[in-house]
């Protein structure tokens, strides 16, 4: 870690300092302006493909302005000059509840088609755990080599064959990773007007499969070697790519690790029971940054019942979060950690690690102060109580 992840603040005193020194900010201070700042920076089919959700894109608008909903309540004669926002998840302290959503195909976002790599230094500079998606551009030893002391969780998308996710797991367990993140809701992808509309998703497989053609039980599968003849495995890997689980194959997914298990895209208080009792580790209520499915819920609005059926393990959560006083409302509403995807993303578009470190340190910061303002010196004082639904 080559700058210390705390005091957040700090991150503001950095800029106001540079500001008296007559330094600009080279990175968006807005989430609006992130928005059109990656808009100008990133090829149009790039762009579609990371901006871009399911049908009209309601769901992926709404799960922004659930936030919206709820207001925090300022509390005053506390002394909130030092903050604590650090929390213990799966036997690690982390600095903050925040981490990096797995996001596929990141290579795609910076010019050397080595996004992931870059994404991981920013987990290593400021101590924001990433979870490494299986669709990368880089094998997932290498993205692990970059985390340094941050910790990094390894997001499986579940082959229909076996052996593959087993190698895939063994890998991740070798590479460092400490927990799997088993996403759930995209088997198959969703109706996705922008891609459709540029048909950039053939593009893109070729840089995303890194995992799978260093995989020797992948590569066993294919006629000739990925290096001389790519098309077969992409074809092969369209054949391999998701499985439709059901609840009988949760024994077989639990059994795959002794590293801690979430299961990523858990929206329904029945599923995180069933999950829950079939032994999983984690819950990860998101619904995929409304990618997946149109016509949902808001993931927010789902986050306390789902909270309620976890019953005491660890809730994960993200859609929709874009700015600080986001991620300190979604722990209000009983989340253990929060995720974020697109803004990551976008950073790594307009300044690679820079841009995420900017991205990330800008939310850190905004979370802390708003905690310092409104009187909540650490996550624990953050409960729905400091909430109230606006009308
Ligand atoms: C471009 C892109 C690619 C994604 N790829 C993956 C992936 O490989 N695995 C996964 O579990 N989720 C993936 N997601 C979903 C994110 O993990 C996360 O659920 C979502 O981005 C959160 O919503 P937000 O973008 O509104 O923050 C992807 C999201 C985006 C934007
Ligand atoms: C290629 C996709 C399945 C990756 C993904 O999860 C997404 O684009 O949301």
């Amino acid at each position: 870690m080559d700058q210390p992840p705390r005091p957040f603040k700090d991150y503001q005193d950095e800029i106001y300092l540079d500001g008296l020194r007559g330094v600009v900010p080279k990175f968006p201070m807005t989430y609006a302006e992130l928005e059109s700042r990656a808009q100008s920076a990133l090829p149009p089919s790039v762009l579609s493909y990371v901006a871009g959700g399911a049908g009209d894109e309601r769901t992926q608008n709404a799960n922004v302005t659930a936030f919206d909903r709820w207001g925090l309540i300022p509390r005053m004669f506390v002394g909130a000059s030092r903050r604590d926002l650090s929390v213990d998840l799966f036997g690690m302290t982390l600095p903050s509840p925040l981490f990096m959503a797995p996001i596929g195909v990141l290579g795609i976002c910076t010019q050397d088609g080595h996004g992931d790599l870059a994404t991981a230094r920013a987990a290593a500079r400021t101590g924001v755990p990433m979870i490494a998606s299986t669709l990368s551009a880089d094998p997932m030893e290498s993205v692990a080599a970059e985390l340094g002391e941050t910790p990094g969780f390894f997001q499986l998308y579940t082959p229909t064959d076996r052996a593959l996710a087993e190698s895939l797991v063994r890998r991740a367990e070798k590479s460092g990773f400490k927990a799997i993140v088993v996403t759930m809701d995209t088997w198959i992808t969703g109706w996705r007007p922008r891609d459709l509309a540029t048909s950039n998703f053939p593009q893109l497989r070729g840089h995303c499969l890194a995992n799978y053609t260093s995989d020797p039980v992948f590569r066993a599968l294919l006629p000739t070697d990925p290096e001389h003849d790519m098309q077969s495995a992409v074809l092969k890997w369209v054949q391999v790519f998701g499985n439709p689980l059901t609840w009988d194959d949760l024994p077989w997914l639990r059994s795959l690790t002794s590293l801690p298990l979430i299961v990523k895209g858990l929206c329904h208080p029945e599923d995180v029971r069933r999950a829950r009792d079939g032994g999983v580790d984690g819950i990860y209520c998101s619904n995929h940054g409304g990618r997946q499915a149109n016509g949902g819920l808001p993931a927010l609005d789902v986050l306390p019942a789902v909270v309620e059926a976890a019953d005491g393990l660890p809730v994960l959560f993200d859609s929709g979060v874009r700015g600080g006083a986001d991620i300190v409302k979604a722990i209000a509403l009983g989340a253990s950690a929060v995720g974020v995807g697109r803004p990551y993303a976008y950073g790594l578009g307009i300044g690679g690690t820079d841009g995420v470190t900017h991205v990330l340190r800008s939310l850190l910061a905004e979370a802390d102060l708003l905690m310092a303002v409104d009187g909540y010196p650490t996550l624990a004082d953050l409960t729905p109580e400091a909430l109230q639904r606006v009308l």
